[in-house]
């Protein structure tokens, strides 16, 4: 008997859809301008299998609704921008999918069920610990005198914690995992889960750690098949690209106004770290941006919040060395600020 799963959405959503590789019905996309947040929706179409995943999801939110279980949509991994229909490249954007895999677990910990929207193939509660890039599973297990596969004994008390955590997640329904590759994909997905999520009011979190393009190539200037290097462009590749809707003002002003949303910034210069987390908190009015640099954003995070301006949150060496991991400081202060935001927002 084949085991539950975590009601893994069947879709996949790594592959193209060769119906639409020369579909020119899209009209040109003009510059992105804030009326153009709504008219991105309205001028492409959704992605195929979205009113199968709306099914999923509408049901994980009522069930967990009935037991007034808080709901938060955890966003992981890098969206792509596909340059060719039939997809040959794609500009990518860095995210391993720790962040999100991390703190959804921590959110599964404290009682929270999670929608966990990430890029397939990235990186997944649980299974992150035995990743076939890190601690590869085969590596933890060998044949026994009578040549039966067993987990090595040094493994085992590790590993039943994790095994633990995961069924505990699974057969509670407490987990619903659900794909995106592009940016387009991601931003339909994203706007479905959040309307649906708008039912449960302020027992709804968004913790946008999906590390999102801010440019993508419009369908009605894609060509159809794989770029040809010696003959196209004297050789030369030249992409126009246009900027990405900034899509977390209508998240906050429409798809979901009483939920609590938190958003990453990352930066890469330490210099405008600070600003731009501030300006993205007065430019959206959502209630915490999460400030990252790549370099450091395993050891430290600043939270920027309208009521409290910013503090750090950071491991200590003794911390990090002992493999502490930031998201088991970050989440607590996150389920603390959700509490108040609850308790405001349900006597407005
Ligand atoms: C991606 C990482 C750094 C985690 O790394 P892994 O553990 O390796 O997965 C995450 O912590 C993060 O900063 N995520 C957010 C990254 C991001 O793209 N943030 C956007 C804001 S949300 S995208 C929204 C859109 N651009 C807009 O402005 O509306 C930005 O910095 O601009």
């Amino acid at each position: 008997m084949t085991p539950p799963s975590p009601t893994i959405s069947r879709v996949r959503t790594s592959v193209f859809e060769p119906a639409t590789a020369i579909d020119r019905t899209f009209p040109e996309f003009p510059a992105a301008q804030p009326i153009d947040e709504n008219n991105y929706f309205k001028k492409h179409k959704p992605p195929p299998y979205l009113s199968e995943i709306s099914k999923d999801v509408a049901n994980f939110i009522a069930s967990h609704n009935k037991q007034n279980r808080k709901v938060v949509l955890v966003t992981s991994g890098g969206t792509t921008v596909p340059l060719e229909n039939n997809t040959v490249r794609f500009i990518d954007n860095f995210s391993a999918g720790t962040r999100g895999a991390t703190s959804a677990e921590y959110f599964l910990e404290n009682g929270y069920a999670v929608i966990f929207l990430h890029r397939e193939f990235s990186l997944l509660p649980y299974s992150r610990h035995y990743s076939h890039t890190t601690n590869c599973f085969l590596d933890y297990m060998n044949e026994d005198e009578n040549g039966q596969v067993v987990i090595n004994a040094e493994y085992q008390n590790e590993m039943r914690v994790v095994l633990r955590k995961y069924q505990n997640a699974r057969d509670k329904g407490l987990l619903l995992v659900v794909p995106f590759t592009t940016v387009h994909q991601y931003l339909f997905t994203l706007k479905l889960i959040s309307q649906e999520l708008s039912v449960i009011g302020p027992n709804g979190l968004f913790y946008l750690a999906a590390a999102v393009s801010d440019f993508f190539l419009p369908h009605s200037r894609m060509p159809e098949h794989k770029i040809q290097s010696q003959n196209d462009n004297d050789g030369k590749l030249r992409v126009s690209l246009e900027a990405v809707p900034k899509f977390l003002s209508r998240l906050v002003d429409s798809w979901a106004p009483l939920a609590m949303i938190i958003s990453f910034k990352l930066e890469t210069d330490s210099n405008i770290l600070l600003s731009k987390a501030r300006g993205a908190l007065e430019r959206y009015n959502h209630q915490l941006v999460i400030g990252n640099l790549l370099q450091t954003r395993k050891k430290e995070v600043v939270f920027v919040t309208p009521e409290e301006g910013e503090h750090w949150i950071r491991l200590t060496d003794e911390q990090h060395a002992n493999g502490t991991e930031i998201e088991s400081l970050i989440i607590p202060e996150i389920m603390s600020l959700h509490e108040k935001w609850c308790e405001k927002t349900s006597t407005l």
